[in-house]
């Protein structure tokens, strides 16, 4: 007979509490353990079986000894690793991790961000930092936010694996009444456009800060999609439909929703706040603040036509006017 499982999900925010409400909700059996930085959120969650800070109305089902703050305890003890780490705050969170506590563990990334020092996306990282090989990789990816998780709402995740037995094992894991998941081989083209997306949405937020409307909006992702697919062709150039949920449906949702982090962070940039003020005026993470400098350099080597990108570019990092720049870039659409 097979042995019980051991997953972990590492990281405390609204991601990572959504993921172990669907681990919990999926029928396969496990043993799921959850590591967190924060000690006092973890000792609420042990003492009330609910999250604090982050959809704090889901209920918490796993065992109190089974939340600990102890990492390299919890990395030894599981087969399977869940990282929902804002990808800014990875590499100091697993500082105290070596290559061989990583050994034999299957790792899947519910990241959609870049290593900043290293400009590297999560799979990329794993495998030169620690050796992990890429057949051990997965992403999870998709149109879906943690808010709707929690409210069950039915989702669509996409498990990107370059293996269709890695793939498997955590799709198999994930599947509940309300969350469908969707393998797929694209493990590169699934990161790259998940990051992408990032930046995409805080690009649709500027714009609704500084006034446009839904009219220009869809012109803006329609132009973006097919920027992400130009990108997606170069760095990683195999036969895909940029149409799929995990390409379209990401932006989509991420463009659009009242629930997205980046556009809100848009949002404000665009209404005149600096990048600071939106930030602290926000409790969770943009990832696509990060994301544009690391594109932006990631995208020297390739050369890809990137207009939005570069836009959303100058207006954080550069200092330019969100108005200016969004009539200017307004010039460049079609
Ligand atoms: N929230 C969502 O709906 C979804 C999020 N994701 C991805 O999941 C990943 C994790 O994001 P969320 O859980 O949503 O984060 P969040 O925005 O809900 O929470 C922020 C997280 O960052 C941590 N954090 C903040 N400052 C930190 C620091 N200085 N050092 C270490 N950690 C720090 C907090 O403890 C918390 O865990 C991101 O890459 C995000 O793009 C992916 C799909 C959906
Ligand atoms: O990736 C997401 C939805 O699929 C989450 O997007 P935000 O980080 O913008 O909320």
């Amino acid at each position: 007979m097979e042995r019980k499982k051991k997953v972990a999900v590492i990281g405390g925010g609204s991601w990572a509490t959504a993921i172990i409400k669907m681990l919990s909700d999926n029928e396969v059996e496990k043993d799921i353990f959850w590591w967190m930085r924060n000690k006092d959120a973890a000792s609420y969650i042990r003492e009330y079986h609910h999250n604090p800070n982050y959809l704090s109305a889901v209920e918490i089902k796993i065992p109190s000894d089974q939340i600990t703050t102890k990492l390299s305890a919890v990395i030894k003890s599981c087969d399977l690793l869940i990282l929902s780490i804002p990808a800014a705050f990875l590499k100091d969170a697993l500082s105290t991790v070596s290559a061989e506590l990583l050994q034999g563990k299957y790792i899947i990334s519910a990241i959609k961000g870049i290593v900043p020092e290293e400009n590297q996306i999560i799979g990329d990282y794993l495998q030169s930092r620690f050796d992990v090989p890429l057949d051990r990789i997965a992403v999870i990816s998709g149109p879906c936010h943690a808010e709707e998780v929690s409210l069950e709402k039915l989702s669509y995740l996409t498990i990107a694996s370059a293996s269709p037995h890695t793939a498997s094992v955590f799709s198999s894991m994930l599947n509940t009444r309300y969350i469908k998941t969707i393998q797929s081989d694209d493990i590169y083209g699934t990161e790259y456009g998940a990051v992408l997306k990032n930046i995409y949405a805080v690009a649709s937020g500027i714009c609704h800060g500084v006034g446009y409307g839904d009219n220009f909006q869809a012109v803006l992702i329609s132009n973006a999609i097919r920027e992400m697919a130009r990108f997606l062709a170069k760095v990683h150039p195999i036969n895909r439909d940029i149409n799929e949920s995990a390409y379209l449906g990401d932006l989509l949702v991420t463009a659009y929703s009242q629930f997205s982090r980046n556009r809100t962070f848009g949002n404000m940039i665009g209404k005149g706040y600096t990048v600071r003020s939106a930030q602290l005026e926000m409790n969770m993470v943009a990832e696509g603040y990060y994301a544009s400098k690391c594109i932006h350099q990631i995208n020297k080597t390739y050369q890809v036509d990137m207009p939005i990108c570069r836009a959303v570019y100058a207006i954080l990092y550069e200092k330019h006017s969100p108005h200016i720049e969004m009539r200017l870039l307004s010039e460049q659409l079609t």
